[in-house]
């Protein structure tokens, strides 16, 4: 059973795989709740697919991993919806349903995941919304915000669950450096709340800015900065 100093990914030589191809070998590496490490190596060296091997996205090529409390090996599909609801997922490509509002867009993700009940649903709305500073966004359509306004919402959707850790690809990557930045902060004020954050990013002036742990994809493995050095990939 999972306790509350059960870290929030485990991995102990896992092999992240894209079908027979091995991209990363001999993963191992643990994030505890409420910690923060960013995700960089070059374009093709592994980070989307091992955040994918983490959400049961890809299945693991061997090794032993858990991620808030699910084991991966033989994590049955009808299981990944709990991890899922357990994770919050950002991509670059925003992915907001542009045929509805705000509002809507999270109304589905928490249909979606179970929710009920009219007053508390529009109440954890009003929360996300509040938390990413579009308090009056609710009723607008996405095309109606700015490219970083439609990332937070992005991110107050992931949020809507409450999750253990958010894993986040590239995601200041179409922003310019101001929003970007204020995306960060934004990462760093949740992160500060006790939600544990994964981020792959290229953006080393970010990386910079707010320096903490890293985790580089490099010629198939997985380094560490909190066991070796770590140079930024050029
Ligand atoms: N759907 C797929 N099927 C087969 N191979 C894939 C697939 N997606 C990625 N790959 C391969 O897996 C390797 C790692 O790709 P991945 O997308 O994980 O890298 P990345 O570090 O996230 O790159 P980027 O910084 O460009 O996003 C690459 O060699 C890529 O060609």
């Amino acid at each position: 059973m999972p306790t509350s100093s059960t870290p929030v990914i485990e991995l102990h030589d896992v092999y992240v795989m894209q079908d027979v191809n091995t991209i990363l070998q001999k993963v191992s590496f643990t994030l505890d709740k409420g910690e923060f490490a960013y995700l960089v190596g070059r374009t093709g060296s592994g980070k989307s697919s091992l955040l994918k091997t983490l959400y049961a996205d890809l299945p693991m090529g061997g090794g032993a991993g858990a991620v808030a409390g699910f084991g991966l090996q033989k994590l049955g599909a009808d299981k990944v919806p709990f991890l899922r609801r357990k994770l919050g997922i950002i991509f670059q490509d925003f992915q907001l349903l542009f045929d509805r509002t705000v509002a809507e867009n999270l109304l589905f993700v928490l249909k979606a995941t179970g929710w009920s009940g009219k007053a508390k649903i529009q109440q954890r709305i009003s929360e996300v919304l509040m938390r990413v500073g579009l308090a009056g966004s609710a009723s607008k359509m996405p095309h109606q915000l700015s490219g970083g306004e439609q990332q937070r919402v992005v991110i107050a959707r992931a949020l809507l669950n409450e999750p253990v850790l958010l894993l986040a690809d590239e995601p200041t990557g179409n922003l310019d450096p101001d929003v970007a930045d204020s995306i960060m902060r934004l990462f760093v004020e949740i992160n500060n709340a006790g939600t544990a954050v994964l981020m792959a990013t290229h953006n080393y002036q970010i990386i910079r800015q707010y320096p903490k742990r890293i985790l580089k994809c490099e010629n198939g493995q997985l380094l560490d900065s909190t066991r070796v050095a770590v140079t930024l990939p050029e």
